[in-house]
């Protein structure tokens, strides 16, 4: 461990150099939130599908409404969902509600609103008191959004509610995806019990395996292992076994990669990990491999923050990467600092945030705890929504400085 530090973007190449994207599937758009895609989608009809009324009301020829009042026979009735394409006569209205077509001789839309009998007194005679401003007014144009055949989404893309009402509104029923990456979380160390267990002396709870499984899942995955396991390096093996069996596509495990007595990642799979410090605080010591049979391990420091840092900076990414994500990197922010604080030296600061909203144009950037950036602080995560990033070279930030913000939540 005596070697000079590396930067974080070299350790990162290295672990993105091993990703290979997943395999995909094909999905119901219903069921394909939050999947990323992975074949371009194209609409298969127009938005709107044919020209139709945006109005409860009449369908008009605008060229009778020259002198207002204007009075119509209203000669059809035609609700949403209709197939009527009636003919309309000089003089000659029909009755439409909003979203159904367009009759062809029809060119304008008059809301109930401009009428005398409004659509109390609609089938009969219909007397228009307000003229629209211009002929085509309240119509909806077919394709006036997207025509069949056009593109609507591009690969690596992961899916909103959003897009996923813009494909089904395309008529896209369903979405080539990429299969989500499967993992293995794995806690390592003595001390550890479940959280709300009865603690003895030198135990604490276990919270690791909590966080990294929810930003797994957060990240697209699918958690298919947890384990808590001691100092031995067997229970470890015995784990690595299990995720393989599993079919993990990556083990993410916290703890024993420092310069301790009893560190089992190190010691355990020294063979198929190598293990190196980056220029990063937190998250400085880190072991990253790949077994024979294909599983990514990341072999992530066991300190709280250490492990939610490392998550962000490379597993995550690498998650993203397997899906055939387009974005890597989480939203970033410059900011200005609401307080000063201390940054370590040599290191690239991760210091877990909190973004100040008071005023919605001028948001800020604040330490998430008091205590500043100890890699033990977990409770300071509770209200951390994002991590200031600051360069190795900076000693001290002070209030008022820009600072890189990289928000996870
Ligand atoms: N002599 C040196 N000691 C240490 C160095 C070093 O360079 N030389 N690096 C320090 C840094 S930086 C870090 S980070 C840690 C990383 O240590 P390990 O990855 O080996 O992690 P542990 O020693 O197992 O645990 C560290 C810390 O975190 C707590 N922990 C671990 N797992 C969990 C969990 N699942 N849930 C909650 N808390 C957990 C553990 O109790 C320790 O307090 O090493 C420094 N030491
Ligand atoms: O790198 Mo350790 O993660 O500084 O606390």
């Amino acid at each position: 461990m005596s070697a000079a530090p590396i930067e974080v973007e070299a350790q990162l190449a290295t672990v993105l150099a091993r990703m290979r994207a997943l395999p995909t599937e094909a999905l119901p758009v219903a069921l394909a939130l939050g999947r990323v895609l992975r074949e371009p989608v194209r609409a298969r009809v127009d938005i709107p599908v044919f020209d139709n009324s945006a109005m409860d009301g009449f369908a008009v020829r605008f060229d009778d409404l020259v002198s207002l009042p204007s009075r119509l026979a209203v000669v059809a009735d035609v609700p949403a969902g209709s197939a009527l394409d009636p003919p309309l006569d000089a003089g000659q209205a029909a009755r439409i509600m909003t979203g159904a077509p367009m009759p062809a001789a029809a060119d304008t839309v008059v809301p109930f609103e401009d009428t005398a009998g409004g659509l109390a007194d609609s089938l009969g005679v219909v007397e228009v008191v307000r003229a629209p401003a211009a002929r085509g007014r309240h119509v909806r144009r077919r394709g006036e959004d997207l025509r069949a055949g056009e593109p609507l989404l591009a690969p690596g893309v992961r899916l909103s509610p959003l897009a996923l009402q813009a494909m089904a509104a395309a008529g896209v029923a369903q979405a080539i995806v990429s299969r989500r990456p499967r993992v293995a979380v794995v806690s390592t160390g003595a001390e550890l019990v479940a959280a709300g267990a009865e603690l003895r002396r030198g135990q604490i709870p276990e919270s690791n395996s909590v966080l990294l499984a929810a930003l797994a899942a957060d990240a697209g995955a699918e958690v298919v292992l947890v384990r808590s396991v001691g100092d031995g390096g067997d229970d470890l093996v015995a784990a690595v076994a299990e995720a393989e069996a599993a079919g993990a596509d990556a083990l993410v495990s916290t703890g024993g990669v420092s310069a301790g007595a009893y560190e089992p990642v190190r010691t355990a799979l020294s063979g198929t990990m190598a293990f190196t410090k980056v220029a990063m605080q937190p998250g400085k010591p880190q072991g990253f491999g790949e077994t024979a049979g294909g599983m990514l391990l990341f072999g992530l420091p066991g300190n709280p923050v250490s492990a939610a840092v490392s998550f962000e900076v490379f597993v995550r990414p690498a998650l993203q990467a397997m899906q055939g994500a387009s974005e890597l990197a989480r939203p970033a922010l410059r900011l200005p600092a609401a307080v000063g604080w201390r940054c370590p030296p040599g290191r690239r600061q991760y210091l877990p945030a909190a973004i100040d909203r008071a005023d919605p144009s001028r948001w800020r950037v604040a330490p998430a705890t008091a205590g500043g950036s100890g890699s033990h602080l977990a409770g300071g995560l509770a209200h951390a929504e994002a991590y200031a990033v600051v360069p190795a070279e900076t000693e001290q930030v002070t209030e008022g400085d820009l600072v890189d913000v990289m928000v996870v939540a």
